[in-house]
Parts: C-alpha cells; sequence; structure tokens
C-alpha cells in the first residue's frame, strides 16, 4: 500500500480544472475535492462561514483567505484517510501557505490554455448551479439543449462567464496566483501543461500521475467528464 496521495490544481476560469479533476478522479480514484462546491454547499447550510461566504460571492467577490480557509481546512481533515485533488483552492499565497501547515503536497497541477480559448469556452459553458455540473454546447454538451442530464432541471450560463467579465477575471487570477505558482515552483512540485484543448493535456497529466501513484490502477483511456 502507498502513501496517501495529494494533489491540488491550478489555472484561470475555464482552464479545465473541473474536467480534468473528473478524469483524474475517475480514473486514478482519489476525491475530487471542489473548493466552489463547499463554498456553495456551506451556504445552502447557512454555516457562519458560508453567510460570510455568499455576501462576497453575491458581489462577484473572491472570499477573504479567512473565511475560505475556516471553510476548507475541516473539510480536508475529514479527508486524512483519502488520496485528494484539491480543485479551486489555493488561489492565493495566503491559502497556499495555510495549506502547506495543514498537509505535504505530491502534486501542484497548472494550467497554462491561450486567452482566446478561455473566452471561446466560456461563452459556450453551461452549468447546473445546484450540483456544480458543467457543460459545454460545443465539448461535452447536454443531452437535450438547457437541461441538466441528470436532474431535468434548467441550465443557466453565469454573468462573469460573459468575455468582457472574463479578461478582468484573467487579469486578476494572474496577480494572485503568480505568487502561489513561485511558491510550488520553489518546492519542486509545479508541473505545468500548456495548450487549447484537455484532450491534449489529459495524456501527459495521465502519464504523470501514473508515475506518481503508481500503485494505483489508472485508466487513461477514460474521456468522461462527468
Ligand atoms: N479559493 C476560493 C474558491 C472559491 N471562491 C469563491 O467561490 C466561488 C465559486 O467557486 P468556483 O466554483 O471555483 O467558481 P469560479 O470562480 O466560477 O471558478 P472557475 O471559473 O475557475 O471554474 C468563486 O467565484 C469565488 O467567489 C473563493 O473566493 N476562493
Ligand atoms: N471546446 C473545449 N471545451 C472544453 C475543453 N475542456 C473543457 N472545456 C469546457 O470549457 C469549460 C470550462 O471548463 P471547466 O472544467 O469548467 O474549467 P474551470 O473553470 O477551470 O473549472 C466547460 O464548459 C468545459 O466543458 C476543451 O478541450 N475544448
Amino acid at each position: 500500500m502507498s502513501k496517501l496521495f495529494r494533489a491540488v490544481i491550478m489555472g484561470p476560469p475555464g482552464s479545465g480544472k473541473g474536467t480534468i479533476s473528473e478524469r483524474i478522479a475517475h480514473s486514478f480514484g482519489l476525491k475530487h475535492l471542489s473548493s466552489g462546491d463547499f463554498v456553495r454547499e456551506n451556504i445552502a447550510a447557512k454555516t457562519e462561514a458560508g453567510v460570510q461566504a455568499k455576501t462576497y460571492i453575491k458581489k462577484g467577490l473572491l472570499v477573504p483567505d479567512l473565511v475560505m480557509t475556516r471553510l476548507l481546512l475541516p473539510r480536508l481533515e475529514e479527508m486524512t484517510k483519502y488520496s485528494w485533488l484539491l480543485d479551486g483552492f489555493p488561489r492565493t499565497l495566503a491559502q497556499a501557505e495555510a495549506l502547506n501547515s495543514a498537509c505535504d503536497l505530491d502534486v501542484a497541477i497548472n494550467l497554462n490554455i491561450p486567452l482566446e480559448t478561455l473566452k471561446e469556452r466560456l461563452r459556450h459553458r453551461w452549468i447546473h448551479p445546484p450540483s456544480g455540473r458543467v457543460y459545454n454546447m460545443c465539448f461535452n454538451p447536454p443531452r437535450v439543449q438547457g437541461i441538466d442530464d441528470i436532474t431535468g432541471e434548467p441550465l443557466i450560463q453565469q454573468e462573469d462567464d460573459r468575455p468582457e467579465a472574463l479578461v478582468a477575471r484573467l487579469r486578476h487570477y494572474k496577480d494572485v496566483a503568480k505568487p502561489v505558482i513561485d511558491f510550488y515552483k520553489a518546492k519542486g512540485i509545479l508541473y505545468t501543461f500548456s495548450d487549447t484543448e484537455t484532450d491534449q493535456i489529459w495524456p501527459n497529466i495521465s502519464t504523470l500521475l501514473s508515475t506518481k501513484i503508481p500503485t494505483i490502477q489508472s485508466d487513461a483511456r477514460c474521456a468522461s467528464t462527468h
């Protein structure tokens, strides 16, 4: 039995973190921990951190580091028996440092995707807010247009996925992510993947993880995204 495996995945909005995380979880049997899902669960359950987080998200702002870490770190403590991949956290250096005090990471995956590609993808992104399921009208369309495959409920497009909003989001992402990327680079665990297509990146990520998680059976042929 090998030791437990811990990874994070970083990248700008639309870079494919959610899509690739699902493939990794499916192929390598890791738990996919989405910080966005944790935030939404806490908002729905009206926890103290959830109530605080909601006031920021409503204004389109990032949740402050202290609220985010208070919400997330207890969830990680519940996962001590599992290998996991954390998606959407850390976003800032303070979050990376808090995570570093809580556990040792094996790998930080960094997705580097051209701006034009991000714009194009997010223009076609539709989501099912209650579950966080993500579709793309070209790449992985729902079976019925505008309808979630599992629940039959309507899909929506997020306001901040519009191209005009994306440029500002991306600028902000670059500013806050740079120190996090440097932090993981200095630790020698940063792996950057650059391409316009998830299907091109995926085999490289799969190969990397196969060397890092040798005892878990991988299935590089998997193409399911949800
Ligand atoms: N470390 C984090 C993770 C999430 N959030 C907040 O929770 C929301 C939902 O997170 P996520 O599902 O990751 O959504 P997006 O920002 O839409 O991420 P992406 O477009 O990269 O998928 C974010 O918008 C942000 O307000 C945050 O502030 N800090
Ligand atoms: N056209 C295309 N769309 C993709 C590709 N990879 C992911 N997507 C879609 O692009 C959008 C953003 O991907 P997502 O996984 O949500 O990225 P995240 O914001 O980083 O979590 C979603 O609608 C995905 O279905 C790809 O290689 N090509």
